[in-house]
């Protein structure tokens, strides 16, 4: 069941297109990333998606009722102000603590409700913020940049983590990431954007490659891959993002010839 669909969608700001007829969609319980470089309009789709800037072109259907969870990239919280991991939870609407108790056990963190907002590390922060996203019972968890500033192992350990709540409560998932190498090889789709749709396929698992353990280390349970690009796909459409191609074919090589 389709949650969100677009088609034909232009983003405008101005007299400049950030995005030109895009068809996109996500449907219920599937994992999708959103990559392209800097600029390429990822957060201007994400943005027409949940409503928040209109089409120029085109339109957006979201699903009647549609509830979606937002973790963003950071969140500042001022070092000053005393709050506790359920407080903040709690903010701006009281909830049950059992509610709160059981979005801190699905992100993994259920023993730091006590803690002070100030004094988590990066990756207990985030998955604070994805708490915060499942207290609503979200049918799509969107996911902005959300592990920047998380060192290798603890990307790829917020990226499982990712995938078991779309096990255990089914919402779909929309990742975006400007890295066009690290994406989950959990997603079921990866759309590259570039000012339009360059390309979108399923990524490959890669993990047992030397060049994939060279490129990302060891240790990161299989969770981060790179993206094959479609070779099929032709790149005289106007597409002049930089693709680097060349680590990705030499993995997709070892790991065929393992
Ligand atoms: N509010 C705005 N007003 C004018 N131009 C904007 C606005 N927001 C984005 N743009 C422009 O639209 C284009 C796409 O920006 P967008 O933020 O969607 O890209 P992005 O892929 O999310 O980038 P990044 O990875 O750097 O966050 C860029 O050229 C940007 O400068």
């Amino acid at each position: 069941m389709r949650l969100i669909e677009t088609s034909g969608l232009t983003v405008r700001y101005g007299r400049k297109d950030a995005l030109v007829d895009v068809d996109f969609h996500i449907d219920r319980g599937e994992i999708v990333t959103l990559v392209g470089p800097n600029g390429s309009g990822k957060s201007s789709l994400v943005r027409a998606l949940v409503g928040a800037i209109p089409p120029f072109k085109g339109n957006v259907k979201r699903k009647n009722g549609l509830r979606i969870g937002y973790v963003p990239q950071k969140l500042h919280i001022d070092p000053t102000l005393p709050i506790s991991v359920k407080r903040f939870l709690g903010l701006p609407k009281r909830k049950p603590s059992a509610t709160i108790e059981a979005a801190l056990a699905s992100a993994d963190v259920a023993h730091i409700g006590d803690s002070q907002m100030t004094n988590l590390s990066g990756g207990q922060f985030q998955r604070v913020l994805l708490a915060r996203a499942l207290l609503e019972n979200p049918d799509l968890l969107l996911l902005d940049e959300a592990t920047q500033g998380l060192d290798q192992p603890g990307a790829a350990a917020f990226y499982r983590k990712i995938e078991d709540v779309r096990t255990e409560l089914g919402c779909a998932v929309l990742m975006v990431s400007h890295d066009l190498h690290v994406v989950m090889s959990a997603s079921d789709r990866v759309v590259c954007v570039n000012g339009h749709v360059c390309c979108h396929g399923t990524p490959d698992i890669v993990a047992s490659a030397p060049e994939y353990r060279a490129l990302f280390g060891s240790g990161t349970g299989g969770a981060l891959a790179l993206y094959r690009h479609q070779h099929t796909h032709s790149h005289d459409d106007g597409c002049d993002h930089d693709h680097d191609h060349s680590q990705a074919n030499s993995a997709e090589k070892e790991g065929a010839d393992a």
